[in-house]
């Protein structure tokens, strides 16, 4: 038998017992180690002996042989003693244990009575960790086979039997990046006690209340659509004279739309660039969107950091996340001015490139005179950009396979070989990543999809990863091509050769509102969106199981 099969013999149901244990007592027997040096001791002796053939007659080799034998004896004795003592010790642990065991027992049965609780025993059978039944009939015979250790533990804090032993006391840190102070920690997780609890969950459904009148909208519309024209016309003619909001703002292109429909529409504001959408986002209390899906991810595009709740207006094929009918549109901007609103808090992903380090001779070349070191890009300086959707890494025009070395926190994820990668949010798990396999996910819920488009491998499904960490999808210089990235489908910009792409959730979020509440909202976008899960209902005749 081999000594790890000896061991799993001797292994216990809960885990206790060595390969040194006798299967008999239960004990680690020290007999049996001391035994085998006493056997060692006398075969060491009779053969330092050498004891040279008797003769009858040779009176000196008699001497020698009573010797031995006297020697033998002496260590035949000192065998009979070394059991014994070991005898003894195992006689002291066994009325140990024995009394150790009784005396928690008897703790145990006075426990419903001295604590005045009446769950008492039963507490203990259904506690999970002492892996009893579910109804809390404990037999005598499972209760004989608990470690006594084992029935302290998870036991009330101030009951009788906690003063044997406790739960271990433990202590929860974590790291949080960027934050120096640990105030936001304890918001979401408590763990006073001894035990972890959430404090609050991020996906709840959130409501927005005014508590002023809202005055200024900013409106995106698609380009290019008559009925989305039409409606724009329409829309802010009845913000103006019926709602009298003070401020209204459309893109550029608009405006000289409306002001080609009637000099009346000069009350009408616009702006000169991005750089100016930006700075009136404070002034802005809801942004509209007459489209499509698209529409939705060019407006909050447009906002570098927070961006005002969008109310979206379906105008386009699918309208996943345009829940609002443009046909109603009067009705639903009655109501969402007048509030509450119930929005979606949707996640976004910050990104930025870093290019790859320039070889020494061309660094030295680029570098001015009067520097020494190429200073590296200071962190608060990088320029993100911000996706709603997703972030791709594809192979571009290139008709070799992608060769992308993932990391997650600076761990080694794996090499994607394939067409590409896309990191996605749980908003755009219902787009791209939804065509290349990834799972849909409500897009409350904070994660970052990591899921490959074609890859060359069997094995490999798309993953989830946690909000917080930071992804880098290298190109290594050895790659044969350069890779393409492109931000919710646009602005595609070369990854070469050494190139990293840096990605992490961003702290601003977009929320949209919601026509009923996100839940529905969400289940009404993927029944009839995506037709998910469509199929004929199972006829109600025919063979039924008895
Ligand atoms: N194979 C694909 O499915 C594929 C390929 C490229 C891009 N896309 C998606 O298109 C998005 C860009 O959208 P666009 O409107 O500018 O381009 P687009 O006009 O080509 O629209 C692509 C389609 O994706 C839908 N869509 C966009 N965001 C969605 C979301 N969050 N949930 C469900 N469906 C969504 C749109 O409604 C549209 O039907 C990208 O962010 C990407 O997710 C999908
Ligand atoms: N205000 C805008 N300015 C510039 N481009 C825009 C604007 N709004 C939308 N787009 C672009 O127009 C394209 C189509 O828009 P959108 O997806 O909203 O319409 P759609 O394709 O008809 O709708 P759906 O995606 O539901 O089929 C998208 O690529 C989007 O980026």
């Amino acid at each position: 038998m081999s000594s790890s099969n000896y061991k799993l013999h001797n292994t216990d149901s809960v885990g206790n017992g060595d390969a040194n244990s006798n299967p008999e007592t239960g004990f680690n027997d020290l007999g049996l180690v001391a035994l085998a040096q006493s056997g060692r001791d006398v075969q060491e002796l009779l053969s330092q002996q050498q004891t040279p053939p008797i003769q009858a007659t040779d009176d000196h080799h008699l001497i020698e042989f009573s010797e031995a034998l006297i020697t033998v004896a002496k260590a035949l004795r000192g065998t009979a003693k070394g059991k014994a003592v070991v005898q003894a010790v195992a006689d002291e642990w066994k009325q140990k244990y024995e009394l150790e065991r009784s005396k928690n027992l008897g703790l145990l049965r006075q426990a419903p009575s001295s604590s005045n609780n009446s769950k008492g025993m039963d507490h203990l059978a259904k506690s999970p960790r002492l892996h009893v039944p579910e109804n809390g009939k404990l037999a005598r015979s499972s209760f004989d086979s608990i470690c006594s250790h084992e029935m302290l533990q998870d036991c009330e804090h101030n009951s009788p039997y906690n003063k044997l032993k406790r739960k271990a006391s433990f202590k929860l840190s974590w790291e949080c990046k960027g934050q120096a102070n640990d105030q936001h920690k304890k918001e979401i997780v408590s763990f006073e006690g001894g035990n972890i609890t959430t404090l609050d969950r991020s996906s709840k459904q959130i409501s927005l209340t005014w508590e002023t009148n809202p005055k200024s909208v900013m409106i995106f519309t698609k380009p290019d659509s008559t009925p989305v024209q039409v409606l724009s016309v329409e829309m802010v003619r009845w913000l103006k004279e019926q709602k009298g909001l003070i401020n209204i703002y459309v893109e550029p292109r608009v405006k000289a739309q409306l002001l080609s429909v009637s000099s009346s529409f000069n009350f009408v504001k616009t702006w000169k660039d991005d750089e100016e959408i930006s700075l009136l986002q404070p002034k802005v209390d809801l942004v509209i969107t007459l489209g499509g899906d698209g529409t939705v991810l060019w407006a909050a595009s447009r906002f570098k950091k927070s961006v005002p709740p969008i109310v979206p207006f379906a105008m386009g094929s699918l309208g996943f996340m345009t829940p609002f009918h443009s046909k109603q549109y009067q009705n639903c901007l009655e109501k969402l001015l007048k509030g509450p609103i119930s929005l979606t808090l949707r996640h976004r992903l910050q990104c930025h490139i870093e290019k790859a380090a320039k070889p020494d001779s061309e660094k030295e070349a680029a570098k001015p005179d009067s520097e020494t070191e190429t200073a590296k890009p200071d962190s608060d300086k990088v320029e993100h950009t911000l996706v709603l959707n997703e972030v791709t890494i594809d192979r571009g025009q290139s008709s070799y396979l992608t060769n992308l070395e993932c990391y997650c926190d600076d761990s080694f994820v794996t090499c994607v070989q394939g067409d590409g990668l896309i990191l996605s949010t749980t908003t755009g798990s219902t787009a791209y990543s939804l065509a290349a396999g990834g799972s849909m996910v409500h897009p409350q819920v904070p994660g970052i999809l990591f899921t490959p488009i074609c890859p060359h491998s069997l094995s490999f499904r798309p993953l989830i990863l946690p909000d917080h960490v930071l992804v880098k999808v290298k190109v290594p210089a050895n790659s044969r091509g350069s890779a393409w990235v492109s931000f919710d489908g646009k602005d595609r910009k070369e990854l070469k050769s050494g190139d990293t792409l840096v990605c992490s959730m961003s702290q601003y979020p977009v929320s949209t509102a919601c026509q009923d509440e996100s839940i529905k909202d969400f289940l009404r976008s993927i029944h009839d969106g995506l037709n998910w899960n469509l199929r004929k209902t199972q006829a109600s005749d025919g063979p039924r199981d008895t």
